[in-house]
């Protein structure tokens, strides 16, 4: 329950403060002036006295009298009501013109969609005011022609604001995993994207509410406004002008209401910001992607594999991930091959930045429009997954894959109850009612151990703990009936007792449904552990793909052997600083001629600088790239810090 008590302290930060309180106070003060306002003061306001006209300031009348003797108070306090109105009316429209255009480029994609952004970027460069003059002379004199004026004027900033806010939720993990789930593009944003905006929408509508206000005292003043009978402040600001000789009071009475209202309006939106951090869109993004049809596939199976080719689930020949950078492409995925059968654990280790879970994203079809994706072949269940998106293939990933991210807060939508976040899986997939789909849900979250699941389901993701809702996203890939489970670190962000109940989890899921698992991790242990192959990635290729339990003792690769040695082992001399590989590891941009691992293998001679290793089959079952695969002493703990590199050599 931290999220509400956090939203509460956000409150009393805001109130509390001099500024966000006075601004609070005077908001609720104007509105409500515009509630009684009319009610009150409305005969005075009305009441005509020739006797007494564009009298100065007076005990009877505080802000003196028009030209026809009515009061000037009575018309400012009374004029709150249409003030406000048209303030709202104007803020409304450029909401609504400002969503429909920021989330076209996400629902139109490609070339449509830059077009809008483009056309709304031109239209924030013009000043606001200029565009309310614009839209003022076309739509005519009057209070109407006056909202729309300044509504449309407002529209392309709040269209420009609701872009930037898709695009940084469209990064988001639980978009990802709805994507994953095969959702359509108009159902996220509705669903999972446009109830995030709603917060620094309503800041922002607040602080537009206040430039409204001042906005139509400008157009009032220019005699487009509000047109007589009728009257707002900023007809009363005009009207006063042509007295202030007379009677200075009759603006200033308009002048003063528009400035407190439009600037209480203004710091209160600007103090809830602050305190919310309505900006502050943070969370680990997924990098979003075209995929790029590749050739029709060479290969029909891998050669390595003795295993029918019906057992297969996910085929990846010569997968390429590619990146425009300022000097040219970059390849941080540069011809991944590999396959996972029926059941089967595949891990996949290496360090930072060896393109472990960019293979993951490409698999997934995660990646985004910067991306450019390409192979030989990828297919799931024998479906081709390249190629433009279609229905069947959007189905095809909604029921036969699941893929749980590192983080479980951001896998969730925040905005909505685990249960229909689940149950949206199968609405969308399985066709089920909202209550039958619900109850799969409730069985779901059971059969991944949620107790109390038939309470659990009604419950938003902040209501649960980090290791339940890690174990919902397992339980939301099992709403359809997967053959492959990714989990790109699923337990890097959870404790070590957690650790162990996720890992179990999906151990027991693989089991129990012959479900294959494809476990990315920086853990070298865990998936020793937890599955039955590793596939260890270098600068964007398999270096090693051997059995987990040959990892430690029967590993061909120095770079394999050399992760593994720099676990710590019950063996290790706690007085002896930890082994670590030496050097770091290439960059995508300066990945050398020769083998990638070169400059650091203590194997290392000059054909490896120059002739990259392919990767081949070994006598023990696996494949290895490497010109001297099992060369040299296998280097267990400490051993490794003995051993040169291949400078030193
Ligand atoms: N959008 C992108 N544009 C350019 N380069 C990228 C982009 N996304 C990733 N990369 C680069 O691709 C390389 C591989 O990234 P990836 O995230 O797959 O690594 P990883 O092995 O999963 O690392 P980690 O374990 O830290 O997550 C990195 O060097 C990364 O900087």
């Amino acid at each position: 329950m931290s999220e509400p008590i956090s939203r509460v302290r956000a409150w009393r930060d805001v109130l509390t403060t001099p500024l966000g309180g006075t601004a609070a106070v005077l908001v609720v003060v104007v509105l409500a002036l515009a509630v009684v306002g009319p009610l009150v003061w409305g005969d005075a306001a009305d009441a005509v006295d020739t006797g007494d006209i564009l009298s100065v300031p007076s005990g009877e009348h505080w802000a003196g009298t028009d030209n026809l003797g009515r009061d000037i108070l009575a018309r400012v306090l009374v004029a709150a009501r249409l003030s406000m109105l048209l303030a709202m009316g104007a803020i409304t429209i450029a909401i609504v013109v400002g969503l429909v255009l920021g989330s076209a480029p996400f629902l139109l994609g490609g070339r449509a969609g830059r077009l809008v952004s483009a056309v709304v970027n031109v239209a924030v460069a013009f000043p606001g005011l200029l565009l309310a003059l614009f839209f003022a002379v076309i739509f005519g004199v009057g209070a109407t022609g006056a909202v729309l004026a300044i509504g449309l004027s407002g529209a392309p900033g709040f269209a420009r604001l609701v872009q930037t806010l898709v695009a940084g939720l469209a990064g988001r993990e639980y978009v990802a995993a709805a994507r994953v789930a095969g959702v359509g593009r108009l159902r996220i944003l509705v669903r999972h994207v446009l109830p995030n905006l709603a917060e620094p929408l309503v800041v922002n509508a607040t602080i537009g509410a206040g430039n409204s206000l001042l906005a139509f005292a400008g157009l009032s003043f220019l005699g487009l406004g509000v047109q007589s009978p009728a009257y707002d402040w900023g007809r009363l600001l005009y009207d006063g002008l042509s007295a202030l000789y007379v009677n200075p009071a009759a603006a200033l009475a308009p002048g003063a209401a528009v400035l407190v209202a439009g600037l209480a309006f203004n710091l209160f939106g600007e103090s809830v910001a602050k305190g919310f951090g309505v900006t502050d869109l943070a969370g680990p993004r997924v990098r979003t992607a075209t995929t790029r049809p590749a050739p029709e596939p060479q290969v029909d199976h891998d050669p390595t594999d003795a295993r029918p080719e019906r057992d297969v689930v996910l085929e990846v020949r010569e997968l390429r991930v590619g990146f425009a950078g300022r000097h040219g492409t970059v390849r941080p995925v540069r011809g991944v091959s590999f396959s996972v059968h029926r059941g089967e654990a595949v891990g996949v280790v290496g360090e930072s930045g060896s393109g472990k879970s960019l293979t993951a994203l490409a698999v997934t079809r995660l990646l985004g429009d910067d991306a450019t994706v390409e192979a030989d072949r990828l297919r799931l269940l024998g479906e081709d997954l390249l190629g433009a998106a279609s229905p069947a293939r959007r189905h095809l990933l909604g029921t036969s894959l699941a893929m749980v991210f590192q983080d479980p807060m951001s896998s969730f939508n925040p905005t909505r109850r685990i249960g229909r976040q689940l149950a949206e899986v199968a609405t969308e997939h399985q066709g089920l009612s909202r209550a039958d789909a619900l109850a799969r849900a409730v069985d779901r979250l059971a059969a991944v151990r949620i107790d109390d699941a038939g309470d659990r389901v009604r419950q938003y993701p902040h209501e649960f703990s980090g290791g339940m809702r890690q174990r919902a996203m397992i339980g939301m890939g099992l709403m359809g009936s997967p053959a492959l489970v990714v989990a790109d670190e699923p337990t890097t962000a959870l404790d070590v007792t957690v650790q162990q109940q996720v890992l179990g989890l999906l151990a027991s899921i693989r089991e129990a449904d012959d479900v294959a698992l494809v476990l990315i991790s920086h853990d070298v242990t865990v998936v020793g552990e937890v599955c039955d192959r590793v596939l260890v990635m270098y600068a964007g290729r398999i270096v090693e793909d051997l059995p987990a339990a040959d990892l430690t003792s029967r590993a061909q690769h120095p770079y394999t052997r050399a992760l593994v040695s720099s676990v710590p082992d019950m063996a290790t001399d706690i007085t002896q600083p930890l082994a670590t590989i030496p050097g770091r590891p290439v960059g995508p941009a300066d990945v050398p001629p020769g083998c990638a691992y070169a400059d650091r293998c203590p194997l290392a001679d000059a054909r490896c600088r120059t002739d990259e290793p392919v990767l081949e089959e070994t006598a023990a079952g696996g494949r290895v790239a490497c010109w001297h695969p099992g060369g040299g002493p296998v280097l267990v703990g400490q051993d490794l810090l003995a051993r040169p590199t291949g400078e030193e050599r």
